[in-house]
């Protein structure tokens, strides 16, 4: 039951039809230009209120002198996945095409509201440790308001205005002034991007909220965790000034890709306050989901970015070495092998571009079959290959070859480095089924397994996408503890999942429709313990127990690929 018995769906409506209601048109056909800055509670005052009708001038009853306070929005939430970049990194500096695609370790974002006596906003982030409250009135509204200077929902930001940042600069030193530099540098980012995006989208009339935010990316791994954090920003910031559409059944491809750009181009401003110069290829992932092509040939001009609609959601095996590395270090190691050995380095760049062109052609094969074996032999061999290619650029470590070398040797996948490397994270695209095991040297044909892996003859559609067989299980389970036992850490993921997601209210229904159905409030996410605990509240199921895709009830996205959601 909703801790609030007013907070069960049927009594709330979708932003959309909110707005549709309140305007009568929505704001992705028609923008005005000028964002709205009233609640829906202001917009609706017919709204109900704690299940009660509040009277209004069309009613029989005469108009009301005194002024009824206006109902609290229900508390929401948004999700934004991570990334890994499954092919062409390093390459891609120097030109050649990559290819991102999303994860599903996402952040969660909830969105709370208080009664308009609080009138702050508060930033929860405790994966960070960071608690931070700001008085609404006394932000510097002025400053991103001056003629001239207000940006409107939909325009293209491309680059953090010295105004702006020289405003909020004196509210950034008061965060955690006393947290050790590396803590303290974290808590400011994390608030400059929140400040820029909240000024830049908000205004003074907005309603007091808490922002709280978990996330199951690891931070600082090269997963995306700042771009999906600014994408969870980004979009509900959009969502409460109702700049937003959607995501709603049967929405056009081209409407669903509108409100995906909208939000991508916010996320891409929060991660300009945190990385100075990001490339923009993790917050497109994490806005737009499933998978991109990504080059920058000249550094003077926007990036080609291709969506890769038909790349698979295939499971995923991720491990964290858990070992810290600098992307601008990893980079320059390769500057330096390149003006060393030119040529041989140039070669191996060159190489690293066609096992990407490879991996794209084949993607983009109208007779591509995701299930076939050959297909995933395809993608498998060419991560061993990128592998190899990254290991002669120097850019591995050795505990990502420790990680390469246990994961190969139970022979459930193919395995390479992701991002940067010098540490952070490997990942292994999982074989369709593992015939073999290898102890103390030796090879099993295992027969312990179910029907579907014991037959070598399998079906590949069923086992590739499924991790559901007790042979993957145990070997994984043994891997695990391997693993952790080297202080690494492990994720069973999917690859080329959603991007942004709503759940709107924040209630979930266990599958019950007919309930009133259950509110996440701030306490139960704060308490939600370690992924498994977050995913459960949010209503995620288990990755183990699904075939195809995870189930991620009540959640709405906006799905270009599909023309609708499902
Ligand atoms: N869960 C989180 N909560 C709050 N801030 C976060 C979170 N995840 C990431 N960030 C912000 O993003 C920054 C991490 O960015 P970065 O080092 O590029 O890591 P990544 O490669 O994972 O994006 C952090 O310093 C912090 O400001
Ligand atoms: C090495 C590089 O190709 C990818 C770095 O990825 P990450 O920082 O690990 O997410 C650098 C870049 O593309 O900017």
């Amino acid at each position: 039951m909703a801790a609030n018995g007013t907070l069960g769906r049927k009594k709330f409506e979708s932003p959309a039809n909110l707005k549709q209601r309140a305007t009568s048109s929505s704001a992705t056909q028609t923008p005005d230009g000028s964002p709205i800055d009233t609640m829906p509670g202001q917009l609706l005052p017919q709204m109900p209120s704690n299940g009660l009708t509040v009277p209004t001038n069309g009613d029989a009853h005469p108009p009301m002198l005194r002024k009824y306070s206006s109902p609290m929005m229900p508390p929401f939430m948004v999700s934004a996945p991570g990334k890994v970049i499954v092919y062409g990194e390093h390459a891609v500096v120097h030109g050649k095409a990559a290819i991102a695609a999303a994860i599903s370790l996402r952040s969660y974002l909830l969105v709370s509201f208080l009664s308009k006596s609080h009138h702050t906003v508060t930033l929860r982030f405790p994966d960070i440790k960071l608690e931070h409250t700001w008085a609404i009135d006394e932000l510097p509204w002025h400053v991103f308001t001056a003629p001239g200077k207000k940006r409107n929902y939909f325009d293209l930001v491309t680059s953090l205005d010295p105004d702006f940042l020289a405003a909020i600069e004196p509210l950034i030193e008061e965060v955690s002034p006393r947290a050790p530099e590396s803590i303290r540098k974290i808590h400011q980012s994390s608030a400059k991007m929140f400040l820029y995006l909240f000024l830049s989208l908000a205004s003074r009339k907005t309603a007091p909220c808490v922002y709280t935010l978990r996330s199951t990316i690891p931070i600082g791994a090269g997963l995306g965790s700042s771009a999906s954090i600014c994408v969870c920003m980004s979009a509900a910031l959009l969502l409460q000034i109702r700049a937003l559409s959607g995501p709603h059944q049967d929405q056009p491809p081209q409407e669903c890709e509108l409100q995906i750009e909208r939000i991508n181009r916010w996320a891409f401003v929060g991660e300009m306050c945190i990385h100075g110069n990001p490339s923009g290829v993790d917050n497109t992932v994490s806005s737009g989901g499933k998978a991109v092509l990504f080059q920058r040939k000249d550094y003077n001009k926007p990036p080609r970015v291709l969506p890769l609609r038909n790349f698979p959601e295939l499971p995923l095996l991720l491990v964290d070495t858990r070992q810290s590395r600098s992307t601008a270090i990893e980079v320059a190691k390769v500057a330096t092998l390149k003006a060393g050995h030119p040529a041989l380095t140039e070669n191996i760049l060159d190489a690293i571009g066609m096992v990407t062109e490879s991996a794209h052609k084949l993607l983009i094969d109208p007779n591509l079959d995701p299930s076939s074996h050959a297909f995933l032999k395809h993608l498998g061999d060419l991560i061993t290959i990128n592998h190899g290619l990254l290991v002669s650029l120097g850019v591995s470590h050795p505990k990502l070859e420790r990680i390469r070398e246990l994961i190969d040797y139970t022979g459930i996948g193919w395995t390479k480095l992701t991002g940067a490397g010098g540490g952070g994270c490997a990942i292994t695209i999982l074989k369709p089924q593992p015939t073999t095991t290898h102890t103390n040297g030796h090879v099993h044909h295992d027969t312990s397994s179910d029907e579907s892996d014991a037959s070598s003859d399998v079906d590949c559609s069923a086992s590739i996408l499924s991790t559901g067989t007790k042979l993957k299980h145990k070997i994984l389970d043994t891997l695990e503890v391997k693993l952790e036992r080297e202080g690494f850490e492990k994720f069973e993921t999917t690859l080329a999942g959603d991007g942004v997601g709503v759940l709107w209210p924040a209630v979930l229904h266990n599958g019950n429709e007919e309930e009133g159905g259950e509110e996440i409030d701030q306490d139960k996410f704060l308490r939600a313990e370690g992924t498994e605990g977050i995913e459960r509240l949010v209503g995620v199921a288990s990755m183990r127990k699904t075939v195809v895709r995870e189930v991620r009830e009540g959640w709405k996205f906006w799905r270009p690929w599909e023309g609708d959601f499902a």
